[in-house]
């Protein structure tokens, strides 16, 4: 399984080669398949992506028809909420980049009718067998991807492709998030970390330290990290490679 260290010398540089490189990827894949999935993620990391790949997405040659956007988790918070991944993504990438309702598969907001738990079932079912092309994850401090986090019930074994989280460690409490099978049900696996608070979490996490759900994250074919200088600090000399 391949995998790629990408290290860029400012955060800045690394939203602008991972959306350059998204933008070209996902032109590649629609002039070969009719449907191309992509697993999207939250935080700002993946926010900063999201803008410049609005920018250079402008008159290029993407069909946004032919994508179906999902997310690898979601705040539990009410649909109006700024906090929800997928406001923030849509409210970023469709400022230039046509995308219909009916090809967001955004999870379920929080209406005091169903909990975490039942919505992650409803997005559960929604996903069925679905195989992403390309899934973007962020990495958090403590080494969490989507809402999986070290240590905590999220990253407990399961048969399940969704969860609903409550008590997660970074607020909002109350999420979904695809487990790590289903995350890693991917052709591509893209992770972006930036700034210096990562450093130890990503060194831990490719260095194969298995207390990390970030360690557990990879695509079927080829994973890419994308780092900036302060990120990759702690990375031995044979990961510190540039482009
Ligand atoms: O809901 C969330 O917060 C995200 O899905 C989360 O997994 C995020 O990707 C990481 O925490 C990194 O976030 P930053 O890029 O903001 O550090």
């Amino acid at each position: 399984m391949y995998r790629r260290v990408v290290r860029m010398p400012e955060a800045d540089e690394v939203s602008d080669l991972v959306a350059r490189r998204l933008l070209e990827r996902l032109i590649e894949l629609q002039d070969v398949q009719p449907i191309v999935h992509v697993c999207l993620t939250g935080g700002n990391a993946a926010n900063a992506m999201y803008e410049r790949f609005a920018e250079l997405a402008e008159g290029s040659a993407l069909d946004a028809a032919k994508l179906q956007l999902w997310w690898g988790d979601e705040r539990f918070v009410p649909a109006t909420d700024p906090d929800r991944n997928s406001l923030q993504a849509v409210s970023r990438l469709a400022r230039t980049v046509s995308i219909k309702s009916a090809d967001t598969h955004m999870m379920a907001a929080k209406d005091g009718r169903k909990d975490s738990h039942e919505c992650a079932a409803e997005y559960e079912a929604e996903l069925g067998g679905t195989h992403f092309d390309v899934t973007l994850l962020g990495v958090g401090e403590d080494g969490h991807v989507a809402s999986i986090f070290p240590g905590h019930p999220s990253f407990e074994p399961t048969t399940r492709n969704v969860i609903g989280v409550t008590d997660a460690p970074k607020p909002p409490a109350e999420r979904i998030s695809l487990t790590i099978p289903a995350l890693n049900r991917s052709t591509e696996m893209w992770v972006m970390a930036t700034g210096p608070g990562k450093s130890e979490a990503i060194a831990r996490a490719l260095a194969g330290d298995e207390r990390l759900p970030a360690a557990h994250v990879h695509g079927e074919v080829a994973t890419y990290w994308y780092l900036d200088d302060e990120a990759a600090a702690g990375l031995p000399e044979q990961f510190r490679c540039g482009l």
